[in-house]
């Protein structure tokens, strides 16, 4: 399994009102899941935990062997960045950084991955042109990006180095239809061709059918709400 979550449970600091417990999530290598689920019911507090930026109170969140609660803090940012490549829904690019540097910065704090790319820029460049993004805009500002634009940096930043596995958290909801169709064919074409397994959160269920396996927030984890 490349991702295993087992008897998971988390309780924000501070925040006796709301509980989240998750028995069992797998995602097998190479395989595409789509997670659904209302506002609030914990999905962002899931990505969290999977991505060891918050640590479980009990229970355990193993990504390819390894038990992410045992790395001590500095070990685990250099593990996220060797074996997850994360698209925010904000994608949160450098705004004054260049198109190449939003997409090398993960090799910078993983050397593993950084070695599987030969010519960085070169690399960048390649997994740009993949995505359709013209070749014009590796020099420019991301924020001189259009949104579309700006959401395949996003992508090919989380891409490079074939990291394992790739958590994606509503990367279409800024897209019209088209667009997120047009999307998911270009993040399936890159995750199929490296046997890259894909987690992606979203709200909206018409997505499913793209996906290997659909969960909902309701069947994989127990949520307790109370009024604060
Ligand atoms: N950083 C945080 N600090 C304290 N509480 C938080 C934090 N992030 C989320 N929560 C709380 O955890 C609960 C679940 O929120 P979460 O963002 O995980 O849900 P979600 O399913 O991702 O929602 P949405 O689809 O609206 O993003 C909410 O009660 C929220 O207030």
């Amino acid at each position: 399994m490349v991702l295993a979550l087992s008897d998971v449970g988390y309780r924000w600091p501070g925040r006796a009102g709301f509980s989240l417990t998750v028995p069992e999530l797998t995602v097998a290598k190479a395989e595409s899941v789509l997670l659904l689920g209302e506002s609030g019911s914990g999905k962002s507090t899931l990505l969290s935990l999977i991505c060891g930026t918050i640590l479980p109170d009990q229970g355990s969140v193993t990504i390819a062997d390894t038990n992410i609660a045992k790395l001590s803090g500095g070990a685990r940012d250099r593990f996220r960045a060797e074996q997850v490549g994360v698209i925010f829904q904000q994608f949160n690019l450098l705004p004054f950084a260049s198109v190449t540097d939003n997409i090398l910065l993960p090799l910078r704090f993983a050397p593993a991955r950084r070695q599987r790319v030969s010519d960085a820029a070169a690399t960048a460049a390649t997994i740009c042109s993949a995505l359709g993004l013209p070749a014009e805009v590796m020099g420019a500002k991301a924020t001189a990006l259009s949104v579309g634009q700006q959401q395949r940096v996003a992508v090919a930043r989380a891409l490079i180095g074939q990291p394992p596995l790739i958590i994606a958290d509503e990367p279409t909801s800024a897209l019209d239809a088209t667009s997120q169709a047009a999307f998911l064919d270009l993040l399936f074409a890159q995750t199929q061709a490296h046997d890259t397994s894909l987690l992606m959160v979203s709200h909206d269920p018409r997505l499913g059918d793209r996906f290997d396996r659909v969960i909902r927030m309701e069947d994989i984890a127990q949520i307790e709400r109370a009024a604060a």
